[in-house]
């Protein structure tokens, strides 16, 4: 049977051919087994929720400068290119081999003009075919919202998948050394990496190697003194080498933690400098060799990291001037390109510019579409197979318990806090603050509740609807009143009885009509104000779950 997912997004292929403009993301619909709604909206009614499942106008695509959806304007030319991708799947099923070719030629010449190397876009081209052809179908979710699903996963392994944390020496210092062609930001990066470092509260050293530019040693100083940090120089008569190596001893007998060594840069590569760079890595046998290198210089970046990994060994690159004119090539060949990760990336001249180098964050920042990512994202979670399959079961057999009810309450938290979600969808107005405030304030309640109930008691409802005492003791631990105690596990019957009478319906080949499902739920809550009082008819309920109500009830 298909997933008993509680929560699915979607907008319908005839609202997007309605308004082609519009992003697709974003109704949220109760589909086949309806998630518990009413124990998130309590005793006022399920207002909140009930408006969180009627079908919104779709998430509109930010424009441009509208200011929710952050784009780096380095990548906007391939942001812009893997749009018209999207747009080309626009009412499409399901994707297949063959409506997605169009889109992906589209996406190859996006990779390609942000100046990818031919190779790592084919290669990249193949891996999302693949995937995309493969992937489940989630309910309600879009194909195309999908298809940036897959691409978004694909470019965050492009990029190295994890964010690739500095590696420090077990013991004594740890050495960073930095290489790299000339006039890359080498010098600059010195006196970033000494900021972030002590940032970390890391005490820093830095260590002028570079014995061919003197100004690169003042200028060195000259950082080293604004970010507060010694900076270790014999002049340029001394061997780059030998410089390290005393700039290491003195760092060891100082306890320094961090000891970064900036070389001379070439022109180009040459076997001089490649000589020299392994002359001082042996002499300090650094934890991390750092290739520095220059985003605008696109997919020969990457192959400058390839070439000097190669020859000298390194451990991960510095990407600098992503805040400049580059097309981003850099960012997504260089792990494919030369196997090793960037580690950090320069945005700036200043020495606050530097941040460690997160794959996903940068993905979102090519796609420019959080939005939908974290929607496909919680749908997938909200439903996965599993869960729903289990509690598929149970609700068949009526064991639906308070483990589930609290699962099935956290995955609906899980989709975000209601206001966040609200937020995220335009059109949106007709849930007030006030309204989210309360739904999220039930939740809590709840919680609070089930939190204080033994495993027995969790696993089986009816412990507490038979036993007063228990009841008691429910509401004694949770600060809670006894009325409040037994209204919970009221609900919780009620919705055993909602769900199965669903499931029913649907196996009786009866489509579920979410409009008579929420009437009924409103009506329930309005027969039902309090659990003192006498209730209707409770549809598939079983007889004994009634008696044991009564039962708690009497
Ligand atoms: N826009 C921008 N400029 C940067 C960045 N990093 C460095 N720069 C600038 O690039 C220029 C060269 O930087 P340096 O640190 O001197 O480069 P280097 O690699 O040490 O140069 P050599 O010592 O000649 O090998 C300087 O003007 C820096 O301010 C960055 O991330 N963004």
């Amino acid at each position: 049977m298909e997933a008993t997912a509680a929560l699915t997004l979607s907008s319908s292929p005839a609202a997007v051919r309605r308004s082609p403009s519009r992003l697709t993301v974003a109704s949220l619909h109760l589909r086949r087994v309806p998630t518990p709604a009413s124990h998130l909206c309590g005793a006022q009614g399920p207002a909140a929720f009930r408006a969180l499942s009627s079908p919104f106008p779709g998430c509109r695509r930010r424009r441009r400068g509208s200011g929710m959806v952050v784009r780096a304007e380095m990548f906007g030319q391939l942001t812009t290119g893997l749009e018209s991708a999207w747009n080309k799947l626009r009412g499409v099923d399901r994707l297949t081999k063959e409506n997605i070719a169009e889109p992906m030629r589209d996406i190859r010449r996006a990779l390609l003009e942000a100046d990818v190397s031919v190779p790592v876009a084919r290669s990249f081209i193949e891996s999302v075919t693949e995937k995309a052809v493969g992937t489940d179908v989630i309910p309600g979710v879009e194909p195309e919202q999908q298809l940036v699903k897959v691409v978004n996963d694909e470019l965050v392994q492009l990029m190295g998948g994890e964010v690739s944390d500095l590696v420090y020496a077990k013991s004594g210092p740890t050495v960073i050394l930095l290489a790299g062609l000339q006039g890359v930001g080498k010098t600059t990066v010195c006196a970033k990496l000494a900021f972030y470092l002590k940032k970390k509260g890391k005490s820093c050293m830095l260590v002028a190697a570079d014995v061919y530019r003197p100004a690169a040693i003042d200028q060195l100083t000259i950082l080293g003194k604004k970010v507060g940090v010694p900076v270790y120089s014999e002049g340029t008569e001394a061997k780059p080498s030998a410089i390290a190596k005393n700039g290491l001893k003195e760092a060891k007998s100082k306890k320094t933690d961090v000891v970064i060594v900036d070389t001379a840069g070439r022109l180009q590569v040459d076997k001089a400098m490649m000589n020299e760079l392994k002359e001082v890595k042996k002499a300090v046998k650094p934890t991390e060799v750092l290739l520095v290198v220059d985003a605008m210089t696109g997919q020969e970046a990457a192959a400058l990291v390839g070439a000097f990994n190669g020859e000298v060994g390194i451990t991960g690159a510095i990407l600098t001037k992503l805040d400049g004119d580059s097309r981003g090539g850099a960012a997504l060949s260089i792990k494919e390109v030369s196997g090793k990760p960037i580690k950090f990336v320069g945005r700036g001249e200043r020495v606050e510019d530097l941040e460690p180098f997160y794959p996903d964050r940068m993905a979102q920042r090519i796609l420019g579409m959080g939005d939908v990512l974290s929607f496909v994202e919680q749908a997938q979670q909200v439903m996965r197979q599993d869960d729903a399959e289990e509690l598929q079961k149970k609700i068949m057999s009526a064991k639906f318990n308070f483990n589930d009810f609290l699962k099935q309450t956290k995955a609906i938290a899980q989709m975000g806090s209601f206001s966040r979600i609200i937020g995220m969808i335009p059109g949106m107005n007709k849930v007030t603050p006030a309204q989210i405030r309360e739904a999220e304030k039930n939740v809590k309640f709840m919680e609070s509740m089930i939190n204080v109930m033994s495993t027995d008691e969790r696993e089986r409802p009816e412990l507490l609807a038979e036993s007063r005492e228990r009841r008691r003791r429910v509401a004694k631990d949770s600060g809670k009143t006894e009325q409040q105690v037994s209204q919970l596990v009221s609900q919780l019957f009620q919705m055993r009885a909602r769900m199965q009478k669903m499931m029913a319906g649907m196996q009786g080949k009866d489509t579920p009509d979410m409009e008579n499902l929420m009437e009924s739920i409103k009506s329930e809550e309005q027969a039902a104000a309090g659990a003192g009082q006498p209730r209707r008819k409770y549809g598939n309920l079983r007889r004994r779950d009634l008696d044991r109500m009564r039962g708690y009830r009497r």
